[in-house]
């Protein structure tokens, strides 16, 4: 991994976010641009699974090339030194920017975030990589209302394996089996935050981890269609098809992208994916923490912290507004 762009080039500023593995300040790089350089704490570094963690994100986030993808700059995965220099998104996080702006977003705002975040979803599962934590925490949205999605530090190529992992409110019925995840469960993940932004409540709700595998298990939300009449009938039913229990029965990122295109009036093209983008798939490196395995254990659960739980130690049931 190149480290031309180490830190030492880059002149940090204030701090602009706290999260349980790393420090994220506002720098500039040598051309005078903002950008968000990420640094793991102490302790992320000196626990060897929290820093493969990191490694991982900063190989992943310097190697895919997607409007949709926050985009990495430079960095270096290990080491004291290991940091990122991410795109800098001046309203942070979206579950930060809701909880922080008063006014809901529009429809047309809505639907156009959720384009674009189905639209990194389907570049991903083209490349045969899976997101493993999609949410609202890890989705940032530019001045243009354009979005992207971040935090790459579980995403991995099934073809290698990887550990399997995702949020409690966000996580697909099959991961709480304990079973490996795939496409469709980062599409079900989609499906909570479709959920979520169209109608401001999460489709499933619980104060525990076993309160929320209960309902993701075996509850069926109330319809989204019922809950905001507002939005198309062919989004509504693709976001509840989404969470359908079956991984079989849910649709593709690229159908959900389409069905919200369309939504907004365009004709959904189909996506290019640059032949220099399969250059991202690892040379056989173990993209992933672990090899592939037919059945893992119990997943490993990603800190949710509520947007004022920012600066404190996780919480992972505190309900989010
Ligand atoms: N590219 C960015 N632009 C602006 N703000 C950012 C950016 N990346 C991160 N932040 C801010 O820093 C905070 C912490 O970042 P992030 O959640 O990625 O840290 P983390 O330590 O990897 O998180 P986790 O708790 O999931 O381990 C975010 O909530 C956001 O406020």
């Amino acid at each position: 991994m190149p480290d031309q762009n180490a830190l030492s080039s880059y002149t940090l500023s204030r701090v602009i976010g706290r999260g349980n593995t790393s420090l994220v300040r506002l720098a500039t790089n040598a051309q005078g641009q903002q950008v968000a350089v990420k640094i793991p704490h102490a302790e992320t570094l000196a626990v060897q699974d929290a820093a493969e963690l990191f490694g991982n994100e900063v190989r992943l986030t310097l190697q895919f090339r997607h409007p949709h993808l926050v985009q990495g700059f430079g960095g270096t995965p290990f080491g004291p030194q290991a940091f990122v220099a991410l795109q800098y998104y001046p309203h942070g996080a979206l579950s930060e920017q809701l909880q922080r702006d008063g006014t809901p977003l529009t429809l047309e705002q809505t639907l156009r975030i959720l384009a674009d975040l189905a639209s990194a979803l389907s570049y991903l599962h083209h490349l045969g990589a899976v997101h493993q934590d999609v949410k609202t925490q890890n989705v940032y949205v530019n001045e243009e209302g354009r979005a992207a999605l971040g935090d790459l530090g579980n995403t991995y190529f099934i073809a290698q394996g990887g550990k399997v992992s995702g949020s409690p409110y966000y996580m697909a019925p099959e991961i709480y089996h304990g079973e490996s995840s795939s496409s469709a469960s980062d599409v079900y993940s989609l499906g909570v935050l479709t959920y979520e932004l169209l109608t401001g409540e999460r489709p499933f709700q619980g104060h525990t981890y076993e309160e929320l595998m209960v309902a993701h298990m075996t509850r069926f939300p109330q319809p989204l269609s019922h809950l905001n009449m507002q939005v198309p009938r062919s989004v509504a039913r693709l976001a509840e098809l989404a969470l359908a229990k079956r991984i079989s029965e849910r649709p593709s990122a690229d159908a959900i992208r389409r069905a919200l295109l369309t939504a907004l009036g365009e004709t959904p093209a189909d996506e290019i994916y640059e032949t220099e983008q399969k250059a991202a798939e690892p040379a056989g490196r173990l993209v992933g923490r672990h090899g592939p395995s037919a059945r893992p254990a119990a997943p490993a659960v990603t800190p949710d912290p509520g947007p004022d739980t920012a600066g404190s130690r996780w919480n992972p049931f505190k309900r989010r507004k």
